[in-house]
């Protein structure tokens, strides 16, 4: 008897929902995809490329929207003898630094056996490495940097690998550098030279609204999931979420993945609202333990404050009503309190991730203050943070309050 079978109720090809799936059509970016085919152009006719640089909100399709065109260029560029193109891309997250974005890239042109190693040379030696192997490939090569605020101040490459040929250190070769950023500081923070470099075409990619969301959900679904077993309205509910939090089709694809995943598990024939709304519930509880995981101490403590005020039903409250609680916390956790002020930025940072929302108040002539409540439910931030704080007898003592005052 064995003891895995397979389900295929619900999904015909899961993985096109996932991350790896490189679609073969690109919803709702006509307009983009014009602009960005109008900066490729000159690869098109032999000339040197452009430099490019493309950013927008994370999920709003710049990573697919990259690799398609430039698997369209490749195809069409073949017509043409006089070209030859080649694309190397570079995921930058991991490397913080020009000097090893550089080491990268010299590994990726070299063959298996011959890469050089990552610490030891001078910055310069590398960048040169890396020019000649450029012009033992040759032709046009376009370097894709994703992620590329990753390379943090250190951003010497992108001003030089473009003005290579300029400079000398290439003869035949035709650079191009396209970067990648969901970073909308790293643009301004680049040293004036590499900006004025990089940005020579920039591309902006903003949110998708809830229609565009469904037009790429419902593209998706055709290939993905089983005929019939998406449910009444469900595409549209992803797609209302997703735009409701951050225009992010992986947002959308995501909460679709999971939301079949939870009616495969359940043995339903269809994908329900009810199974989109546990994914929601889910997702959302991954990605505060996600973000309290990055949390200081302080943060963490800052949080468990708001949270022992929620359980009193005593929130929205003010920064100043909060403080006692937290005070209270940091003796317990055996460390010590900030000033007010200090604990009041660790509220402003818990908003901008999001588990936290803040409402103005106006206090006559004393100027606005904010109040702030959890913007999670209450039972996710308190699992969260049993799992990720470990500030054991806080959180009992909270779940106890909150028993009490029937919160949840
Ligand atoms: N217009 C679109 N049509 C079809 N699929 C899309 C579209 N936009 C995004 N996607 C899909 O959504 C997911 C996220 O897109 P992508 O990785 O391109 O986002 P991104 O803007 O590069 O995000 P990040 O900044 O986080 O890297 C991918 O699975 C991608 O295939």
């Amino acid at each position: 008897m064995p003891r895995f079978t397979r389900k295929q109720n619900i999904f015909r090809n899961k993985d096109v929902l996932g991350e790896s799936y490189h679609p073969e059509q690109i919803e709702e970016r006509d307009a983009e995809i014009e602009e960005y085919m109008t900066a490729l152009q000159p690869v098109m006719d032999g000339w040197e490329p452009n430099n490019i640089f493309i950013y927008g909100h994370p999920g709003v399709g710049k990573t697919a929207v990259t690799e398609y065109l430039l698997t369209l260029l490749q195809r069409d560029v073949k017509e043409y003898d006089d070209v030859d193109l080649s694309v190397i891309s570079v995921n930058c997250k991991s490397l913080n630094s020009s000097y090893q974005v550089a080491v990268e890239l010299v590994n990726k042109l070299r063959p298996t056996g011959g890469e050089i190693s990552s610490t030891g040379y001078p910055q310069q030696t590398v960048f040169k490495k890396l020019y000649r192997e450029l012009e033992t490939l040759g032709g046009t090569i376009l370097v894709v940097l994703d992620e590329i605020d990753s390379i943090g101040s250190r951003d010497d490459l992108l001003y030089e690998l473009p003005r290579a040929r300029a400079n000398d250190y290439l003869d035949q070769t035709k650079v191009g550098m396209i970067g990648i950023s969901n970073d909308f500081k790293f643009r301004e923070q680049l040293d004036p030279r590499a900006q004025d470099t990089l940005c020579e075409r920039e591309l902006q990619f903003s949110p998708y609204d809830a229609t565009e969301l469904e037009s790429i959900l419902q593209t998706r679904a055709d290939i993905a999931i089983a005929e019939g077993a998406v449910g009444q309205g469900v595409l549209k509910y992803c797609s209302a979420l997703a735009a409701r939090d951050s225009g992010s089709a992986r947002q959308a694809l995501d909460l679709l993945r999971l939301a079949g995943e939870l009616a495969e598990n359940n043995n339903a024939d269809q994908i329900e609202e009810s199974h989109v709304e546990r994914a929601r519930a889910k997702l959302e509880q991954e990605r505060i333990e996600e973000g309290m995981r990055e949390l200081t101490t302080h943060g963490r403590l800052a949080l468990l404050a708001v949270v022992s005020k929620a359980a009193k039903d005593e929130t929205p409250c003010r920064s100043r009503e909060l403080y006692d609680d937290y005070t209270d916390l940091c003796e317990r956790a055996g460390t010590d309190s900030l000033a007010q002020r200090s604990m009041h930025n660790h509220l402003s940072e818990l908003r901008m991730l999001g588990i936290l929302s803040a409402s103005e108040n106006r206090s006559g002539s004393r100027g606005n203050y904010y109040s702030y409540e959890l913007n999670v439910p209450f039972t996710s931030a308190i699992d969260a943070m049993a799992d990720v704080l470990r500030v054991d007898e806080a959180i009992q003592r909270i779940e106890r309050l909150a028993v009490k005052n029937d919160v949840s």
